[in-house]
């Protein structure tokens, strides 16, 4: 059984800093990933604070919603990201939506080979509800690929995360980093009685309702957020197709985790997700998140 990452990796000495050892070092990306989910994790004790005081909900000119809770966990992030990383670009919600509003650029026109995605609150409108699903997301993209990323779901103190391997414990924020009892998380293979399929519990759309028949489903599950990802990664569900839209934010950290435990996030052609599209401004097709090939290369054919 593998090992968990060694918590003393977590620190600014490791190779982790070093975005070139993104890429090639198994030990730095799952370093990379830990670090990541420690930030999502102080991230999630922010948003736990504003829950506990009150917070209040705003209104973005896309009609969509965002509280003090997003704004706050999305400074803290920047912040800590920019102490680790100061030459890593940043591509994250609440800060791109300002400056879409703003008519300015929501980010380098064309960005480096190495940039993070962040989510500080997905799930924001089941948040504002009071629903626990939410989550916040930290990615690290190499090459239009995730490398590494963490998810935490503050509510119920689950964490997530994917480097080479994949992870998951339950944790609260405050709790210290070095007695985290992870567990080493896998995608299973397809049940024999059917697959278990995932959907947005809030934004249903006919496309995906429609590709979902085409599968031998055998039980549906919803959920908010990126919650979905970490599902299937721990091997509790078998797919998850989205074409309704969605933010390369919202999936880029789950695709991580789920990469890192052996299932893959395809778009409806079959190909691997890719990140960093600045010309579709961070918008995403549809995809299709797999946990086991075999069902991938059963619908797409052997060619994708
Ligand atoms: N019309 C739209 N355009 C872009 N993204 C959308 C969208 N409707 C929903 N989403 C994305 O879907 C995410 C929620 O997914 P789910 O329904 O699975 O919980 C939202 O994340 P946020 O809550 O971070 O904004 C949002 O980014
Ligand atoms: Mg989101």
């Amino acid at each position: 059984m593998p090992q968990p990452p060694d918590p003393h990796a977590f620190s600014p000495d490791t190779a982790f800093t070093d975005v070139s050892h993104w890429h090639t070092d198994d030990a730095a990306r799952d370093a990379l990933a830990l670090h990541l989910g420690e930030v999502c994790r102080h991230a999630g004790g922010l948003i736990l604070q504003a829950v506990a005081r009150g917070f209040n909900v705003y209104r973005k000119q896309d009609g969509s919603s965002y509280t003090d809770a997003d704004v706050e966990a999305e400074r803290y992030i920047l912040q800590s990201l920019a102490d680790y990383f100061p030459d890593v670009p940043v591509i994250a919600e609440e800060q791109s939506a300002a400056r879409a509003e703003a008519g300015e650029a929501i980010g380098p026109a064309s960005l480096p080979g190495a940039f993070f995605l962040v989510d500080p609150l997905d799930g924001t409108r089941d948040f504002a509800n009071g629903g626990l699903e939410y989550t916040v997301n930290i990615a690290a993209i190499v090459d239009s690929v995730p490398v590494a990323g963490a998810v935490y779901a503050p509510a119920s103190s689950t964490l997530w995360i994917g480097g080479t391997r994949a992870f998951a414990a339950t944790t609260k924020p405050d709790a210290p980093a070095d007695g985290i009892e992870w567990r080493s998380i896998h995608t299973r293979l397809a049940p024999e009685k059917g697959l278990t399929a995932l959907a947005s519990r809030r934004h249903g759309d006919g496309l995906t309702a429609a590709f979902l028949k085409k599968l031998p489903v055998a039980e549906h599950l919803s959920a908010s957020s990126s919650v979905k990802f970490c599902v299937i990664a721990e091997g509790l569900a078998d797919v998850y197709p989205r074409f309704g839209p969605t933010m390369e934010w919202d999936t880029a950290a789950g695709d991580a985790v789920l990469r890192a435990a052996g299932g893959l996030v395809t778009d409806e052609t079959g190909a691997a997700l890719t990140y960093g599209r600045t010309q579709d401004g961070y918008l995403n097709g549809p995809f299709i998140a797999w946990g086991d090939s075999r069902v991938k290369r059963q619908f797409f054919g052997d060619a994708a």
